[in-house]
């Protein structure tokens, strides 16, 4: 039988709900589908090569002859069907989940000694964020929030705490194009850092390597920041044509110091002027509580943590409410605000150029 209207709409509703990324290449096929079943044949003028992703698009439309529309239509709706099934069963029994504990791709989630520990877990990436491990982040931090531990850690595996957003994020376009793909990302920013300031229990992060982007700026929304020596805190945010997210605007010149004393404007040499910070810098400006050397870091940081997990956890939670609440309102509103500038900072000449630059291996920090 032929696939319906009602059953491609029904196919498009279902690919916004994959649970797992389905990559580069079934996304490429999909947009091509679509653009064939309602459009018919590519009908676009031949992007130029350095445009690689409306290329890469054109080139698999186009790749698509004269399919007749009601056959790539039938073929889309077999491939999200192929997609939601394969899914399901991925999602299925895994190690642990008779211990009621969820599996991550990108991250490492362990509880111990009242600790819920959640790791960045792409070291061959520098933990840069995929939109799937975004999802994955608010998901360990909304079962964290609600697990038996007193203490949340974030931390990072291998030589990078985290290299901040990652910047091929930006080539995977929706059907609805560029607009579409800068709206959901300003939603799943919005909602990401409002996980944070909501985070009800002590939230620690164990900066173990350098910390870039958006890792650097939600520190601000940690209740303490202990450091290796070897990590650095960079917000290139002008160099990549963006602005400050993660509430940043407004913690660090509030943690830095107050306006107009010399100490904001470090928020200011940093959020503006992309400059890198040491570990040393970072505590005397007070977004590190701590620094250990590296050698050490790891056993006296955990020692620490251990015999803090061990006090009275309703009373550290309420402390946390006493000392954030009065600021949660401020903070959703600055988020909000952050997240919209973005949202029109993401289709900027300037930010579509830097992104290029970097993902062709022109550019890099
Ligand atoms: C939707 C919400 C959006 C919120 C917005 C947030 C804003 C930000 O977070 S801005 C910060 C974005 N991050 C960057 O600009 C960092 C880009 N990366 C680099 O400049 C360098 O990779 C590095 C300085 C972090 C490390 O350099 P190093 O020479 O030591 O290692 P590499 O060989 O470059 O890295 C290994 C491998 O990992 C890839 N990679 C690293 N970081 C990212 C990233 N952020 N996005 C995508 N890919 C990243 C890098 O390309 C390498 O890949 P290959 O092995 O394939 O070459």
């Amino acid at each position: 039988m032929r696939a319906s209207q009602e059953d491609f709409e029904s196919a498009m509703n279902q690919v916004k709900l994959l649970k797992k990324d389905p990559g580069n290449e079934v996304k490429l096929r999909l947009y091509a589908l679509y653009k064939q079943a309602t459009e018919g044949p590519c009908n676009m003028p031949k992007p130029g090569v350095f445009d690689f992703i409306n290329k890469a698009k054109w080139d698999a439309w186009n790749a698509l002859g004269s399919l007749p529309k009601e056959t790539a239509r039938q073929n889309y709706v077999d491939l999200v069907s192929s997609l939601t099934s394969s899914s399901e069963s991925s999602t299925q029994v895994k190690p642990g989940a008779d211990r009621g504990q969820q599996e991550y791709e990108n991250l490492v989630v362990t509880s111990e000694d009242g600790i819920t520990k959640i790791m960045f877990n792409r070291p061959t990436r520098k933990n840069a964020i995929s939109t799937q491990m975004y999802q994955e982040i608010m998901l360990a931090l909304k079962a964290a929030s609600k697990d038996d531990s007193t203490i949340t850690v974030v931390t990072g595996n291998g030589d990078y705490y985290c290299s901040g957003n990652d910047l091929a994020n930006f080539t995977d376009i929706p059907p609805g194009g560029v607009e579409e793909k800068a709206k959901q990302s300003a939603i799943m920013l919005r909602d990401f850092v409002g996980t944070f300031i909501d985070f009800p229990k002590p939230l620690v992060a164990v900066v173990n390597g350098p910390a870039v982007g958006i890792s650097v700026t939600i520190l601000g929304l940690f209740d303490a920041v202990y450091a290796s020596d070897r990590a650095t805190f960079h917000t290139p945010f002008s160099h990549l044509g963006l602005s400050p997210e993660g509430c940043a605007s407004y913690t660090f010149p509030k943690i830095m110091g107050p306006a107009k004393s010399c100490f904001s404007f470090q928020a200011t040499e940093m959020l503006i002027f992309g400059k890198k910070l040491t570990a040393g810098e970072a505590c005397a400006q007070g977004l590190v509580t701590e620094v250990f050397p590296d050698s050490t870091f790891q056993k006296e940081v955990w020692t620490r943590l251990k015999a803090y997990s061990k006090l009275p956890p309703n009373s550290m939670r309420i402390s946390k409410q006493v000392i954030r609440n009065m600021e949660k309102e401020k903070l959703h509103a600055v988020n909000a605000e952050e997240s919209s500038v973005l949202q029109e900072r993401w289709l900027s000449d300037e930010c579509i150029n830097a992104t290029m630059n970097f993902l062709s291996k022109k550019a890099k920090l």
